[in-house]
This record gives structure tokens, sequence and C-alpha cells, in this order.
């Protein structure tokens, strides 16, 4: 009927319109102001706000080396992490691989996956001017300051994340706050992964500032996100940053950030990369999830 939207619509709409002006569309190679890392003894590293943001807003992008879904598996069958991301744009299976600790803060790879209740925000693909999918993180609803940030990996209900003693050791605060146990654990420790009860999907955030929607299940992918531990050592190329989370942003030029993390683009790993103690299956998961052996 003219004239009239119905209440969801309505918010939809704000919600397109909010994420059309918030997402800086710059090449930039620091986070937005806003975020801290803390070391959580059951997740290891996790991303907090230290301001509120409102809902629909831009928050983070995942960064990290845009290859095809097949190098990204072959990746992962050298060298398991928790940071390789697989999603279908425009037909087309990716990946992006942000296994190797940058030397600048990135913070979109360190964000946790939330339990059903828990999760305020939700990655999105968005297309670059150089005609590349980024993954955008915007929340999901307002997010006060001192929250940690999490969206849904895609992984069951029952889904077991290794011991946080196989996560990476480095962590970008050098006395990093350690926070009690946050996590809703799954009931069920025993039982590692179980299947998607329902279809994922995956929200394309088209040029227009408008989104659309797709199914996203087992190899139809798109986003899940499983990510595994990082190697259970400390030779990766981490360094700490002298200010963990507050970095300054951007121009705002109507760009949009590509990063290739790893210089080299081939499927090699080095041994830091490695964790024997999971495997992964992403085969329902955006992320490549750890499974243990
Ligand atoms: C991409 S990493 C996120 C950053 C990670 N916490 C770190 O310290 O590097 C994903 C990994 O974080 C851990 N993780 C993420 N969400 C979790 C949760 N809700 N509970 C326990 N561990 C979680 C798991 O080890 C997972 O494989």
């Amino acid at each position: 009927m003219a004239g009239l939207v119905q209440p969801q619509l309505a918010k939809n709409r704000i919600l397109r319109s909010q994420t059309r002006q918030t997402v800086p569309d710059i090449f930039s190679e620091v986070d937005p102001e806003g975020f801290t890392v803390k070391q959580l003894p059951d997740k290891g590293r996790a991303v907090f706000t230290t301001k509120t943001f409102e809902e629909g807003e831009f928050l983070l992008w995942y960064r990290g080396d845009l290859v095809t879904r097949d190098v990204g598996e072959r990746r992962d069958a050298d060298c398991e992490t928790c940071f390789r991301y697989f999603f279908t744009w425009k037909g087309t299976k990716w990946c992006r691989d942000a296994s190797v600790e940058p030397t600048k803060q990135q913070l979109g790879r360190l964000v946790n996956h939330g339990w059903r209740g828990e999760v305020n925000s939700r990655m999105k693909i968005r297309e670059n001017p150089h005609n590349e999918p980024e993954l955008v993180l915007f929340s999901l609803k307002k997010i006060k300051e001192g929250e940690e940030v999490l969206y849904d990996y895609g992984v069951g209900d029952n889904f077991v994340f290794p011991s946080p003693t196989q996560l990476h050791s480095g962590v970008q605060d050098e006395k990093p706050e350690i926070l009690q146990n946050s996590a809703n654990l799954p009931p069920d420790p025993e039982k590692v992964c179980s299947p998607f009860a329902e279809p994922a999907t995956q929200e394309l955030l088209e040029p227009d500032g408008n989104f659309s929607q797709s199914n996203v299940r087992a190899d139809d992918d798109e986003t899940s996100e499983d990510r595994c531990r990082n190697p259970p050592n400390n030779e990766t190329n981490w360094e700490p940053s002298p200010k963990p989370a507050t970095q300054a942003l951007m121009e705002s030029d109507g760009k949009i950030s590509q990063f290739s993390v790893s210089a080299d683009n081939d499927d090699t790993c080095d041994d830091p990369c490695r964790n024997p103690l999971i495997t992964k299956n992403i085969g329902n998961h955006p992320l490549s999830l750890p499974h243990k052996r």
C-alpha cells in the first residue's frame, strides 16, 4: 500500500543508508579507531570496543590476501590456520587469507565467533574499485563501549573450539588485560563439530549501498567462518603495536581497501603456521574451521 512502510523494511532502509554512509572507502593499512584487543582465557585474542557503535555501522575489514578458494584450500592443506575466510562472490569461490600475522594492526581477523544471543556484528562482501571483493564487518545492533565484537562464524551450536593454549601467543598489548571466561561454551565439549542446522546466508553489499542476500551452504560457501588456531609457538612475524587498538583512519575518497598481507601469493606456509592438533573443515563454514583430530 502506497505510503506505508513495514517496520522491518524501514529498519533495513535505515541500515542500508547508514552502511552506505559509514563504510570508509579507503585503502588504508590501519584500522578505524574504537577497538582494542584483549586476551581471554577461553578464546585467545578478542576485539573489544573502546567507544559505542550504533546499529549498522561499519566496524572493521577482514583484510587478507585474496586468492581463489582452490588456492586457499591448498594453503589450508599445507598450513592450517584459523584466518582463511572462504566465500562466494559473483559465482566464484574466493578466500581471504589472513594467516600471516600482519606487522600493522588488523583487527578484523581477530574478531571471535559469537554464540547464539551474543552476536552483534556481521560480515558482508563489498566490491572495491578494483572489482575485487572485500569482507567488511558491520554492527548488527548498538555495541556499547567495552563490549566484545562478535559475529557468527557459521559453526553449529555444539561446535567446540580447540583449547586456548593452542592459540597464537602473540597479543597486541604487551601486558594484555586478562579477562574471565566470557564465552557461552557449547553444551557438549566432547562434540567436535556439528553441521549447520539451517542454511547460512551471506549479504553482499552492492555498489549502490543495497544488500543482496544468498544462501550459503556447505560447498556453496559464501561465508562461514571458521578459524582454526594459530601456531602454538611464537615464531610468527607478529610485532606488538605500542598502541594496541586505537589507530586513526583514513581518507574517505570512495574507495575500499584491499590488502595483501603476504607478499607472495603461492601456497607456501612456513612451519610456524602449522598446528598439528587441529584440522580443518571448510565445508560448512566460511573460515577454515578447526577440528580435533
Ligand atoms: C580468527 S581467530 C580469532 C582470533 C583468535 N582468538 C586469536 O587469538 O587469534 C579464530 C579462533 O579464535 C578462537 N575463537 C573464536 N571464537 C571463539 C569462541 N567463541 N570461543 C572460543 N574460541 C574462539 C578459536 O580458536 C578460533 O579458531
